[in-house]
């Protein structure tokens, strides 16, 4: 467990799990920046990480967004800076081999949507709202808000929530496909570890091989998709957790995937 207040990491059975904690709103201010930065140079160094899952603590938010408070600062030296180490953390995220999960304890407002969006899993606790209500501000979202929830939900109703700064219930997101799964009230990191513990022992290079596979697919035409998928196939065909897979099918016994 990280000694850092704002920012919490601990890895259990090789499940991580990044804690937002930041009252009253879990925003995403200057020492949770600096915070993350260091989180993620620890989550690049761990050694068998199978799985991540983020969350904010308390029950009122996820997390509420950047830190309006520092968007005079932002105005005077520009937006760039701030946004960098977030960039570097959702790409982090997206380009990680293992899946990420959002626990979605509370509100996932603005850049906190952005952070959940980065994310390959969303479970909502069933009383949680999201949102991108930069517009109210009279800005736009600035962590790819504009551009995953486009490629996720649709252009249209992208731009809906992007116009409109609707801020929208559990029910509803998993209506559009912006979360996976809606839990009941106080159970989102609990179902989210239970998620995660049980795909920490599945077949972490297949599942690795299908984030990467959706995430660089659906940018390229569809052969060359197809074409990468099916080099994907050939690699997997060599690999021992194939070979496990196989045979525990045959013996009707549990599979022990070793990840290679
Ligand atoms: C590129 C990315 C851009 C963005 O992310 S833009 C920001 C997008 N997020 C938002 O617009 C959300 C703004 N916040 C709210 O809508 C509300 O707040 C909440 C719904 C989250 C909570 O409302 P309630 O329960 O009524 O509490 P409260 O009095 O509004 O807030 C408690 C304290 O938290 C501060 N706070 C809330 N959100 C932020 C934020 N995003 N950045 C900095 N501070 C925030 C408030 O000011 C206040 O502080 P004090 O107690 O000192 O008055």
């Amino acid at each position: 467990m990280s000694d850092s207040k704002v920012v919490e990491l601990q890895i259990i059975e090789s499940v991580g799990v990044i804690t937002i904690n930041n009252p009253p709103v879990n925003a995403l201010t200057l020492e949770v920046r600096e915070e993350l930065k260091k989180i993620l140079m620890e989550i690049r160094q761990a050694k068998d990480l199978r799985v991540l899952v983020i969350t904010g603590a308390g029950s009122k938010c996820f997390v509420a967004g950047a830190d309006i408070k520092d968007f005079p600062k932002q105005m005077e030296f520009g937006p760039r800076e701030n946004a960098t180490i977030y960039k570097e953390m959702f790409a982090y995220l997206e380009e990680a081999p293992i899946p990420v999960i959002a626990a979605l304890n509370g509100l996932a407002l603005g850049g906190g949507c952005e952070l959940a969006l980065a994310c390959d899993l969303r479970i909502a606790d069933e009383k949680v709202k999201l949102g991108l209500p930069e517009v109210t501000l009279g800005l736009i979202p600035g962590l790819g808000g504009t551009q995953r929830l486009a490629r996720l939900i649709g252009q249209s109703k992208a731009k809906e929530l992007l116009f409109t700064g609707t801020v929208i219930t559990a029910e509803e997101a998993l209506k559009i496909g912006l979360v996976n799964q809606v839990v009941p009230l106080g159970t989102a990191l609990e179902e989210a570890l239970k998620l995660a513990h049980k795909l920490a022992k599945g077949a972490g290079v297949a599942m690795a091989y299908a984030k990467q596979l959706v995430n660089k697919g659906t940018e390229l035409p569809l052969q060359e998709a197809l074409e990468m998928e099916m080099q994907h196939v050939e690699k997997i065909f060599r690999t021992e957790d194939l070979q496990e897979g196989l045979d525990a099918f045959i013996n009707k016994r549990p599979p022990v995937f070793k990840n290679r």
